[in-house]
């Protein structure tokens, strides 16, 4: 591979215009990036190679694909790509300061005071605090013809952040904590992207403002607790030469942190859900796997043992990779196989299209979990080729989180519920924000 981090002479001088087209008069492609994102990005691919320009979302987008691509751009070896002008655009108003909204030292300084926050002794208290709410939350479920999925999981999803996060006893304060918060990340997708009264991202701007008023009050209260949630560990992370957040430190990471973690967990359970409905010899797998292991709460060494959840988790998450794209911007001319990206571009990655490549992955379109399994690892061919949490200096900190809580919640599931849909079933996907499911997934759900 060609690639280099700083632009020679002699590069400059042989580098190539990057290939592409606009599109249609003001609209560009994105109708057809919002409608097909895959089916799109494959004719691209097909017709221009890795690399690409259009105008999509009023813009010039650069287009990356392939684990080649992502290995550069997340790699970022001489910080090339700058995170936070990549991000702005989409989430920048509401999500400012956010730890992935941060570049270079500065994000290096963050997240080494973050990393304390997500080490091990902290995540088994983590998951120690999530099982009791977990089980009072799926309680209240009862079997019905059509159960909304996605409707259930994100409130749970939703209520296990105020409890684990904020650790906030679920009140009337809670219910108002909800509200804003669902408000703020709604808005990162508004079509009006500016404050017209009751839209979506005047609302957005309101909910932002008093989760920071919220978080500003308890910061005194938290700094002197003792808690395990994860808003008392924020205020106490330290590094080993005493570097710690400040106050307007932890309000925004907690505000970023509080949309990082659910949106995320919810669509790779809403995933494992349909996937296990659709392919019930798997579903049954796993309900064994949870039996035996004899006990009703998943502690943190048992997440090893659970060896069938582990492989549907990764192929849920390679099929449908809960952030699809991810957005950069260079902050110089970089030069990626004798192309010539110039400084200030918008360029994106995707993993959702690296992972339906048939290059890279056996019948990519059917769910197989055993791609997963150690005689056949087809996600080693490539150390980019499966990248649902990204990679570099910004990959995912919360990848061990997510692994925890999702199978903490599908263990408990399992040993309670059976689910179905009717054979002919496809469960659409809506991919104008956030990949969900765009019915939210109607399933029958019994008891076993
Ligand atoms: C299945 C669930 C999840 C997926 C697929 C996921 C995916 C990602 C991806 C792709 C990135 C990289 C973005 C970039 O490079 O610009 C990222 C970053 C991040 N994620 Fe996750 N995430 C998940 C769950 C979580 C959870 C549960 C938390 C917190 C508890 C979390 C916290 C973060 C943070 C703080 C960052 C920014 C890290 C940095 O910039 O240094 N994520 N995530």
């Amino acid at each position: 591979m060609t690639v280099s981090t700083t632009l020679h002479e002699s590069e400059f001088g042989k580098a190539k215009p990057i290939p592409g087209d606009p599109g249609l008069p003001l609209l560009g492609y994105t109708l057809h990036s919002m409608l097909d994102p895959l089916g799109f990005s494959r004719k691209r691919y097909d017709k221009y190679g890795e690399i690409s320009w259009s105008n999509t979302f009023g813009t010039r987008m650069v287009s990356m694909f392939g684990p080649d691509a992502n290995q550069f751009v997340f790699q970022n070896r001489g910080d090339l790509f700058s995170n936070s002008q990549g991000w702005d655009f989409f989430i920048g108003k509401f999500f400012r300061r956010g730890i992935m909204l941060l570049d270079f030292e500065e994000h290096r300084h963050h997240r080494r005071i973050m990393q304390n926050a997500f080490k091990k002794p902290v995540l088994v208290q983590y998951l120690d605090e999530m099982n009791h709410p977990i089980e009072r939350g799926i309680q209240k479920w009862l079997p019905q013809d059509d159960f909304f999925v996605l409707t259930a999981i994100k409130k749970l999803t939703l209520d296990l952040a105020t409890e684990v996060f904020m650790g906030e006893k679920l009140g009337s304060e809670a219910s108002v904590l909800n509200k804003a918060f669902v408000d703020t990340v709604r808005a990162g997708s508004s079509v009006v992207r500016y404050p017209v009264p009751g839209g979506r991202w005047s609302k957005g701007l309101k909910g932002r403002k008093v989760l920071e008023a919220y978080f500003m009050s308890k910061i005194a209260e938290k700094r002197a607790s003792t808690g395990n949630d994860l808003f008392s560990q924020l205020c106490r992370a330290e590094t080993e030469d005493g570097q710690k957040f400040s106050d307007d430190d932890v309000v925004n990471h907690m505000i970023f942190l509080m949309m990082a973690a659910h949106d995320t967990s919810t669509i790779t359970l809403c995933t494992m859900f349909y996937h296990l409905a659709k392919n019930p010899e798997w579903q049954e797998k796993l309900r064994q796997e949870s039996i035996a292991l004899g006990k009703g709460h998943l502690e943190h060494d048992d997440l090893d043992k659970m060896e069938g959840m582990t492989k549907v988790m990764k192929e849920a998450l390679r099929l449908c990779a809960p952030v699809p794209s991810v957005p950069r911007r260079t902050v110089k001319d970089v030069v990626y196989k004798n192309t010539l990206i110039p400084k200030d571009s918008l360029v994106v990655v995707s993993p959702y299209f690296t992972h339906y490549m048939p290059e890279y992955w056996k019948n990519p379109k059917q769910f197989d979990p055993d791609r997963f399994a150690e005689d056949r690892r087809e996600d080693k061919v490539h150390p980019y080729a499966w990248v649902p949490f990204g990679g570099g200096a910004h990959m995912c900190i919360g990848l061990h989180f997510a692994d925890l809580q999702v199978k903490a919640i599908l263990h408990q599931i399992l040993l309670r519920f059976k689910w179905s849909v009717d054979p002919g079933y496809t469960m659409p996907v809506d991919m104008t924000s956030l990949p969900v499911p765009g019915d939210k997934l109607p399933v029958r759900l019994e008891f076993i």
